[in-house]
């Protein structure tokens, strides 16, 4: 029986890698599959893993509809087996009822890759309605620390190396840093430290007795 599984985890999890040998798994067993990510750091359809492997995928936009995606494959003739969406959080809810629907009366495997709460640890409504809706969630296996050592849990997004928690739901970004020009770069951390803002920039200058920082 086919399934929709939603496989989270904070961002520099492995999702994107997971995405990408789940797809070589299938397709080396011959089946066939197709594709998808949503804004890869990357850039647009293509599916990327900070381990280097990159690949081609479909773009998921605002007016992607899953279901004719997938009718017009059968029209020409292609059966799919399986979906792979990576960015899942950034899919709308009805984008995520269509990937359900194709699960259950298609029978077509979706294998689908996000992060659950954006940085003010809200979710994301694709998330949400993957939580709702999946056959399963899986929670990556391999943690992504805190600076502290505990398993990171929540992003946190900083603008000129400060953690924010008001804007834009949607920047795309990494946790390696802002690259040049950027403002906005990420940083996971347990809740803990979420909640007190205290990324790993502030923890050093407050064991360094910074004064000049009112932090
Ligand atoms: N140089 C490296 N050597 C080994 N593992 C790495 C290296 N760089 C990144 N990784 C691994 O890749 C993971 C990030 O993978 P990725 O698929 O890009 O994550 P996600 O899609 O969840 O953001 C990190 O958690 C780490 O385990
Ligand atoms: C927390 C958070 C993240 N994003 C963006 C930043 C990245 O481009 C992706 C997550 O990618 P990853 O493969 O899981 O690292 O999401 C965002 O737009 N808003 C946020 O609040």
């Amino acid at each position: 029986m086919a399934e929709l599984v939603f496989f989270s985890g904070t961002m520099d999890s492995g999702k994107s890698t997971l995405a990408l040998q789940t797809d070589h798994n299938h397709a080396a067993r011959g089946r066939t599959g197709l594709i998808f990510t949503r804004e890869d750091r990357a850039g647009t359809s293509r599916l990327s893993s900070r381990l280097g492997l990159e690949v081609d995928a479909r773009e998921v936009t605002d007016t992607t509809d899953f279901w004719d995606v997938v009718a017009t494959e059968r029209l020409t003739g292609r059966l799919v087996d399986y979906l792979v969406c990576d960015e899942a959080q950034f899919y709308s809810r009805d984008q995520v009822e269509q990937l359900a629907r194709l699960v259950d009366e298609v029978e077509i495997d979706v294998f689908a890759f996000g992060i659950t709460t954006d940085f003010r640890t809200r979710l994301f409504p694709g998330a949400e309605r993957l939580i709702e809706l999946a056959d399963r969630i899986e929670v990556l296996q391999v943690q992504s620390l805190c600076w502290c050592g505990a398993r990171a849990t929540h992003n946190a997004r900083t603008v000129d190396g400060r953690m924010v928690v008001e804007g834009d739901q949607v920047v795309v970004g990494d946790v390696a840093g802002a690259p040049d020009g950027a403002r906005v770069a990420y940083e996971v951390l347990c809740r803990r430290h979420h909640m007190r803002r205290m990324t790993a920039d502030v923890a050093r200058w407050r064991s360094a007795g910074d004064p000049v920082l009112d932090l």
